[in-house]
């Protein structure tokens, strides 16, 4: 089961400072929340507040409905875990001992762990990839190893909420990926709650599901990262200009810093291939490079014949873009080469990637002289008939041999989108 938390008008003081200034937001059960801001914004403070580590002057935060102040340690220990800055270890346990102590919550005085407790332990230092630092001492550990003992411990607590403040900090790029990946498949399959503090703009926007962006002591805005990670909001906030641009790969808002006034305008002008219709003709992975590169370009892309299940159809239907297919392991029959003509009298260019020809796809050379027939711009793509893998006893080099002379070849992506420029009726 998991669990919301309502923070309703709350505010909070240092002796010397107001930091939190009235603030009100619910993180529904199941949410993964993103905490972000600049320096000094109050992020930290916070987060404080949500695990009662600090109490707010003024305003109430719930907890399931619950007041937080109204909570005995033990059972707030079971609803949250906290992966805190402070997580300083002053006594050398080992690591094992410090992840056992997940379990105290769920323990009376003079109780021992039981086997299920030790199972949990076990679990939790193999999802955090330290079950092999188990009988290593807390002092020998790096700061990545120790954060991700740290991790292990609160994971052992089993919470329904989980509160990390910058929990990336030590990690490196594979550690980073690795956490982020293991709160996603907890925030989905355990539907945990999470709350978190990051500074990493890009990492909170492929990862949570909704972002809160502060900025001195208040919230400027609480919502998708496309409706939050906007040049607009980031300007403001952080005081300098960035652009935003889409990851060609999972398509979130992808947040850059150029480092002069001018780039802005060359990373947000108009692509010129936007909208260009091309028909690839690839398979066996061999189209994939030229499908991402493309996608960049933001230009409408389809591909076949292919196999259903083949590798170029799975990044096609990964980057949005429309297949022609056939049966698996089949060859293109009829109604599939029907299709797949009229996806090339729909598109502007035809591109053939550099595909191994059998028996099974050797129709889409007669798709390829097709579209030569429509008098299509057609490229070939590091392909030509002294260039190609062919399988059937010469004849997919033949029906090349036939177009090649008529037809140009790139053999560098630089190239294929230069060509597409120059051609783009
Ligand atoms: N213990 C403290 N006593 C007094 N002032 C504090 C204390 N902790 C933080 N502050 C002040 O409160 C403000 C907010 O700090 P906080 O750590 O919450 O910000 P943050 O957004 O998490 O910053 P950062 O991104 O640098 O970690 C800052 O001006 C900071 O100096």
């Amino acid at each position: 089961m998991s669990v919301s938390i309502s923070v309703n008008n709350i505010s909070f003081s240092y002796p010397s400072s107001k930091v939190l200034k009235g603030l009100s937001f619910k993180v529904e059960p199941g949410n993964f929340v993103g905490i972000l801001g600049p320096n000094g914004s109050g992020k930290s403070t916070l987060l404080k507040n949500l695990t009662s580590y600090l109490e707010p002057k003024k305003g109430v935060i719930t907890l399931d409905d619950k007041e937080l102040s109204s909570y005995h340690i033990k059972e707030l220990s079971q609803k949250q875990g906290v992966v805190s800055q402070e997580n300083t270890i002053n006594f050398n346990f080992s690591v094992s001992e410090l992840v056992a102590m997940g379990r105290v919550p769920y323990q009376s005085r003079f109780s021992r762990m039981s086997v299920k407790d030790k199972e949990i332990v076990k679990q939790a230092m193999e999802q955090t990839n330290c079950w092999h630092l188990r009988d290593r001492k807390m002092f020998q550990l790096s700061g990545g190893e120790k954060q991700r003992v740290i991790l292990a411990r609160t994971l052992a607590q089993t919470p329904k909420l989980l509160l990390l403040d910058e929990p990336t900090t030590f990690l490196d790029m594979g550690y980073q990926k690795e956490l982020m990946d293991l709160l996603k498949r907890l925030n989905n399959e355990a539907n945990l709650t999470i709350v978190m503090v990051l500074h990493d703009l890009n990492l909170a926007s492929e990862y949570c599901k909704e972002l809160i962006l502060m900025d001195n002591g208040e919230i400027v805005t609480y919502g998708t990262s496309h409706e939050v990670l906007t040049e607009e909001n980031l300007g403001k906030v952080y005081d300098t200009e960035v652009a935003i641009i889409k990851n060609p790969v999972t398509g979130s808002p992808m947040v850059t810093l150029p480092p002069k006034k001018q780039d802005v305008k060359t990373l947000k002008k108009e692509l010129p291939l936007k909208g260009l219709k091309v028909h690839i003709i690839g398979g066996g992975g061999k189209g994939e490079e030229i499908m991402s590169s493309l996608y960049t370009e933001n230009c409408q892309v389809s591909l076949g014949v292919v196999n259903l299940g083949d590798s170029d159809y799975e990044k096609a239907g990964e980057l949005g873009f429309s297949s022609v297919v056939c049966e698996p392991f089949s060859t293109i029959d009829d109604d599939s080469y029907k299709r797949g003509k009229k996806a090339v009298s729909e598109a502007d260019v035809v591109v053939l990637a550099p595909v191994p020809f059998g028996n099974g796809n050797l129709r889409n050379l007669e798709l390829l002289e097709y579209a030569v027939g429509q008098n299509k711009p057609v490229v070939l793509y590091k392909i030509d008939s002294k260039n190609i893998s062919d399988y059937t006893k010469g004849q997919a080099k033949k029906a090349l041999e036939r177009l090649t002379n008529d037809l140009d070849v790139v053999t560098t992506i630089p190239d294929l989108i230069e060509w597409l420029k120059n051609t783009r009726p």
